[in-house]
């Protein structure tokens, strides 16, 4: 069996190579001619899974993405050829329930926030958003849900509808896929239209996909004296992004909200679990045979330890601004792919153990591992 993997896909030589010989591949620049022999294709978002693509490879039985986001892949070809397939569902989501936090910490230092005086909306409240929505609750937030499907399953889920939640937020965080059909399409929620409809500083963070905002709409919006706070992970026409909005940008990064090393690696070991059920063979391996241990694993807390200590707890783990500073330097020489392709390290807050008589539970419930 031949396994095509995309070379950015941490451990899928380890993963892989009792199933198959595994080949490494560019995920940008793959070409149909190299697919030919393929049986396995694991990939990441940056390739477009269609019929071209898929061209000469006559062989194929599964397709993977390591990955949430399903919006790079045909489905419906996959299905009418009987191609296998499985996305990484929830793989990569506290990944960006970090990122979003490490941001919104940023924001309240700059902006001298309370987090705690401010109405967050959360537009979104799959995997992430609801992640994300209890780790703010946790720390006194006050957070508003927008999510139309799941209030039609769910009669009891709090939902706002879209026009309401811009109107009344104080900051606004987007975890949807990115569509252009269906009941509640996202292309370009954020758009001239609804930027009027926010409240002017109401500070938006996009960790979702680059097409949800209007790029263009918000560099509009901001070269005409718009002083809203503004975070962007995911942007329209990656690589080739919008350079002239940078400027503007409180924090911007290079669609790396997912990518801590655990994220990154659950997907390849997420896609390594279903080739196996699909070939019907146990499962050899697991995550922690691979991860490496992490540079900090262990913090005392003391009893004085109150929430304003959280953010510099959590700088330990991650700080956004590293990443924006790497974009900031290296995105005119460099690139987009390359700021992706060269991410240094980064781990978890459930790889650091806290302990001390004084640990307040709600640290674990937030992501923290216990002693
Ligand atoms: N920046 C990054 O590195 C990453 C980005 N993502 C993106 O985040 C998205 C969300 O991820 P998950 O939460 O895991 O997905 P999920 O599928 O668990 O949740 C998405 C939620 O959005 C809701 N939704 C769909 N259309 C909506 C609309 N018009 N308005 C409000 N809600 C709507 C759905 O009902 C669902 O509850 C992914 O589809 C992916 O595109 C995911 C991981 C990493
Ligand atoms: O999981 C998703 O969906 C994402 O957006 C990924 O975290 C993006 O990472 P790459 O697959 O583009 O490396």
């Amino acid at each position: 069996m031949i396994i095509y993997a995309d070379d950015n896909m941490p451990y899928a030589e380890q993963f892989f190579a009792g199933l198959g010989e595994v080949r490494m591949f560019a995920g940008r620049s793959v070409q149909p001619e190299q697919l030919h022999d393929a049986d396995v294709l694991l990939v990441r978002s940056i390739t477009a899974v269609t019929q071209d693509l898929l061209a000469r490879a006559t062989r194929l039985r599964f397709v993977g993405t390591a990955t949430i986001g399903t919006d790079h892949i045909d489905l419906a070809y996959l299905a009418r050829q009987n191609i296998a397939f499985s996305s990484a569902p929830g793989c990569n989501a506290r990944a960006v329930v970090e990122y979003i936090l490490s941001s919104l910490f940023c924001l309240a230092e700059r902006y001298q926030w309370s987090l705690t005086d401010k109405v967050i909306g959360i537009v979104g409240v799959g995997a992430i958003g609801q992640a994300l929505t209890e780790v703010l609750q946790l720390l006194g937030c006050q957070v508003l849900l927008c999510d139309p499907i799941r209030a039609e399953q769910e009669p009891d889920f709090p939902h706002l509808a879209f026009e309401t939640i811009i109107a009344q937020a104080d900051v606004l965080s987007f975890h949807v896929p990115h569509s252009t059909s269906g009941p509640y399409p996202t292309h370009h929620l954020v758009n001239a239209a609804s930027l009027q409809q926010l409240k002017p500083d109401c500070a938006l963070l996009n960790a979702c996909r680059g097409a949800v905002f209007d790029n263009q709409a918000l560099l509009a919006e901001a070269q005409s004296g718009g002083q809203r706070p503004l975070v962007l992970d995911v942007w329209e026409q990656e690589p080739a992004i919008l350079l002239p909005l940078l400027p503007y940008l409180d924090i911007a990064t290079a669609h790396i909200a997912g990518h801590s090393l655990e994220g990154k690696a659950r997907g390849t070991e997420y896609l390594y679990q279903q080739l196996c059920r699909q070939l019907a063979i146990p499962v050899q391996h697991k995550l922690d045979d691979f991860c490496p241990r992490p540079a900090i694993s262990a913090v005392q807390i003391t009893e004085n330890f109150g929430l304003p200590d959280v953010q510099n707890l959590f700088r330990l783990v991650y700080d956004v601004r590293r990443d924006d500073a790497l974009l900031r330097h290296h995105i005119h020489k460099q690139g987009f792919d390359w700021l992706r392709k060269n991410y240094p390290a980064r781990r978890e807050c459930s790889t650091i153990q806290l302990s001390g008589a004084g640990v307040p539970d709600w640290l674990y419930q937030i992501g923290f591992s216990r002693t």
